[in-house]
């Protein structure tokens, strides 16, 4: 497997996508979606026995089989893939709308995987949300690397799973090193939550 080009691009910095479509074959993308819908649907689900059983069976099979196939993290595909979802299952998928210098705005829905209690999405799902959308708009082309510092959430409202929600996230300012983002994530008119974040461009000897 070879480093895409997109690593060498001037103004790519760290976490930039280092392979590209072709890197990881027709089947990974599909796959990564096939076992999104899986966790969904695992969630949501009161198993009997023996299909709980069966189902312990394949996954020791198939982690057993993927021991062979361990990599050093820079060799590694997930999160480090432009695709939606970026190649990894830990952030929910987004898609993105627009895609500007300073702004960024798109859309998700949680499935029932996120859900905390009562339909609403688990509080600690959101901050992971915004750390990656504000996390790209801090590191995006041209910006060299940063890493947040803080990111101070504020719940206005229930955020419902299952439901498409919108997103924004845009650079208040920078201040030397300091890049000040902020971003919303809303339900049709209604405010689910708001974010202050402080990224901080790395020094060298940081990484
Ligand atoms: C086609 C397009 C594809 C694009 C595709 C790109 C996709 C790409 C997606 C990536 C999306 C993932 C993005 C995840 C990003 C992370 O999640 S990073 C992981 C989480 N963050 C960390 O682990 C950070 C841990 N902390 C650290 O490493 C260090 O504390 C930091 C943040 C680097 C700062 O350390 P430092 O450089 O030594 O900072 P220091 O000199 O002490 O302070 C500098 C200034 O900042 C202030 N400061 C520092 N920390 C703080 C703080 N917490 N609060 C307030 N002020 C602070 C200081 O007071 C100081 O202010 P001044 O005195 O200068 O006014």
């Amino acid at each position: 497997m070879e480093v895409a080009s997109a690593s060498a691009e001037p103004g790519r910095t760290w976490n930039s996508p280092h392979w590209t479509a072709d890197d990881i074959g027709p089947d990974f993308a599909p796959m990564l979606d096939a076992m999104r819908v899986f966790h969904h649907r695992l969630a949501g689900a009161r198993l009997p026995d023996d299909l709980t059983e069966e189902m312990r069976g394949i996954f020791e099979r198939l982690g057993e089989r993927l021991l062979e196939h361990q990599v050093p993290e820079e060799r590694q595909i997930a999160g480090r893939i432009d695709i939606p979802g970026r190649g990894q299952l830990l952030v929910p998928n987004y898609e993105l709308d627009a895609v500007e210098p300073d702004f960024l705005a798109g859309r998700l829905t949680y499935g029932r995987h996120f859900l905390g209690r009562n339909g609403a999405v688990y509080g600690g799902a959101i901050p992971l949300l915004f750390d990656s959308v504000l996390g790209r708009l801090a590191n995006g082309p041209g910006r060299p690397a940063s890493r947040t510092a803080y990111l101070h959430v504020d719940y206005r409202s229930i955020t419902p799973i299952e439901t498409e929600l919108r997103f924004t996230a845009e650079v208040a300012r920078q201040e030397g090193r300091k890049r000040f983002i902020r971003g919303t994530l809303s339900h049709g008119g209604t405010l689910c939550a708001d974010v202050d974040a402080l990224f901080l461009v790395l020094r060298p000897h940081q990484r």
